[in-house]
């Protein structure tokens, strides 16, 4: 069995601050003729996707590295309705400090922290606040998240409150009805004024892929967000019924190599929504990797959207440091 040793992931310190590349995409004209192009070979996606949980497998000595690297790219979430600034303080004390101190000197990484902290656009000032000081950037969940239905004037003037208010880092959403009818002159103009609305922080482009209809659609979506400027493409908001997947992260990471074949341009992946098993994450940079390579290992190209991953990445890490359960979990789970 392929094993994952290699150092790209080994490094999961705090000097690649700050987090995202620059420049950032400058995107390009609309390419209809290229869009009309584009194919998905589903059955040979979901095949080649049912292949990758069991074809790779990270060597014993180099898993807390991975692990380690897995919690530098997440960007640590909380979406809910019930979220309060209490809430938010805690998860970015969490963002400082993901791990319990003992284990990240265990193995050499004192610093780590998460890659980004992503609330809605109340808790912004809050998050900014909270992390002051940190390096660790605060992204907002804008553009009528999760829906993206309000009036794109409001989409607009919640991207600049947010940016107004510190994020630095906008996570909007598309609308999937420029997708579903083919309207890809409107996705692409929509998403060319949220990308001019953020100013200098970077766009990530949520698809909602689990309400796009087709791995084409995906695909198709995911070079027009580029075409117009999107710093990232994300999968999910984590509020569909489907999320992300594996068949959707292949076709979103090979639109991505499609269009740095294009353009010379490295655009970022988000897959999001129901990632919460560090075993799914190591799967995850597995296909990064194997697609991409080293240089998608990084906050500046990829990140995890999640809000309960990081628990089991930690359960994992201490066993893996500790080589049993703590005492603390012995006695929890008595
Ligand atoms: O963008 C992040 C997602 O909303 C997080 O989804 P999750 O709560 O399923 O991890």
């Amino acid at each position: 069995m392929d094993q994952t040793t290699t150092e790209g992931a080994a490094t999961a310190s705090r000097d690649h601050l700050p987090q995202l590349h620059e420049p950032r995409n400058p995107g390009m004209e609309l390419d209809l003729d290229w869009l009309a192009r584009v194919q998905a070979n589903t059955s040979a996606i979901e095949r080649r996707a049912a292949t990758l949980p069991g074809r790779r497998s990270v060597k014993k000595d180099w898993q807390a590295a991975w692990l380690a690297k897995a919690v530098s790219l997440i960007d640590l979430t909380t979406l809910s309705g019930d979220d309060t600034a209490g809430r938010v303080r805690r998860l970015c004390a969490k963002a400082r400090q993901p791990v319990a101190p003992a284990i990240l000197d265990a193995i050499g990484l004192p610093g780590l922290t998460v890659g980004a902290v992503c609330v809605y656009h109340d808790m912004v000032e809050t998050a900014v606040e909270a992390l002051d000081g940190s390096g660790i950037p605060v992204a907002a969940v804008s553009t009528g998240f999760p829906a993206g239905l309000s009036p794109l004037h409001l989409r607009m003037a919640e991207i600049a409150e947010s940016v107004a208010a510190g994020a630095r880092e906008i996570d909007i959403v598309i609308s999937r009805r420029h997708v579903l009818t083919g309207n890809w002159q409107a996705l692409y103009d929509e998403m060319t004024e949220m990308r001019a609305a953020c100013g200098e922080a970077h766009v990530k482009a949520i698809l909602a892929t689990g309400e796009l209809g087709t791995l084409r659609n995906v695909a198709k979506a995911s070079l027009v967000c580029m075409m117009a400027g999107a710093d990232f493409i994300k999968t999910s908001t984590g509020k569909e019924s489907v999320n992300a997947t594996l068949p959707v992260s292949l076709t979103m990471i090979r639109a991505i190599r499609a269009y740095q074949d294009r353009t010379g341009v490295r655009v970022g992946y988000k897959p999001a929504g129901g990632i919460s098993k560090a075993k799914d994450a190591l799967v995850y940079l597995a296909l990064m990797k194997d697609e991409l390579g080293d240089r998608w290992l990084q906050p500046d190209l990829f990140r995890f959207g999640a809000s309960s991953l990081l628990g089991d990445i930690e359960r994992q890490l201490e066993h893996h440091v500790t080589g049993a359960y703590s005492a603390s979990w012995r006695h929890a789970m008595a």
